[in-house]
């Protein structure tokens, strides 16, 4: 049977990364999808905003949409505090197998979760079945036309706090034209915009911050 580019990606991890180093997963991953195949990961450029507005927030509950093959949930969790947890929602069972391993040979499984199925169902199980209050820090990182609708659903399961930083990759390209237009006209979140370019390519992107006011 013929590989997967993810499973070609988590080979390269394997053979190339150093095990227990996060930062030389990431520096490998992006290494790979710059150079041999082109994959969705937040990549580097993005990623030093994802990591400057992690470091800010300091948060000690994370959640992100789309774990793909774990790269955002190495990238997060090389930063958070020992006692830090991120929760990752991936609905690709095979994509979440692939990041399982990526996560585990970085050694940063302890603080990361990866949640299998639609985020939609996973959301309203955060609070009872998965012990979150609230959440300091959410990454929007899966199916852009979900950004909006799961905004909502996170706000109505009582799971964002005066003050969550939500930040949503890919604000251009593929592009979330409803959520931008949702977010920055709604009187309950303060919005940011950082200009960039798509992952591994020289096409213009752009992530979102929006912190909720409460
Ligand atoms: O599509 C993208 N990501 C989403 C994956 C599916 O996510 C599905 N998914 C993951 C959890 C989850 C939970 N519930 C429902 C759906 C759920 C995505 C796409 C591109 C891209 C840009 C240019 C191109 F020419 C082609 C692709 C770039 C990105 O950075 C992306 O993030
Ligand atoms: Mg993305």
């Amino acid at each position: 049977m013929d590989q997967s580019k993810e499973q070609r990606i988590l080979n390269f991890v394997l053979q190339n990364a150093v095990r227990g180093d996060p930062q030389s997963v990431v520096d490998t991953i992006d290494k790979y999808c710059s150079q041999k195949e082109w994959a969705m990961n937040v990549g580097d450029e993005k990623g030093l905003i994802l990591d400057k507005i992690l470091e800010e927030a300091k948060p000690s509950t994370s959640l992100e949409l789309g774990t793909y093959c774990g790269y955002s949930a190495v990238r997060m969790a090389r930063l958070l505090k020992p006692s830090a947890r991120l929760l990752t929602i991936e609905f690709n069972p095979k994509f979440a197998a692939i990041a399982k391993q990526i996560i585990e040979f970085a050694g940063v499984q302890e603080k990361v979760k990866i949640l299998e199925g639609p985020s939609e169902e996973i959301i309203p199980q955060l609070k009872k079945k998965h012990e979150v209050d609230t959440l300091d820090f959410v990454f929007l990182d899966h199916w852009k036309e979900r950004y909006t609708p799961d905004t909502i659903l996170l706000q109505e399961c009582g799971l964002l706090r005066k003050g969550t930083v939500i930040l949503a990759d890919n604000i251009i390209c593929p592009g979330a034209p409803e959520f931008i237009n949702y977010i920055r006209n709604n009187s309950h979140f303060v919005c940011t915009n950082y200009p960039s370019h798509l992952e591994y390519m020289k096409v213009k992107d752009a992530m979102e911050k929006a912190v909720f006011l409460g």
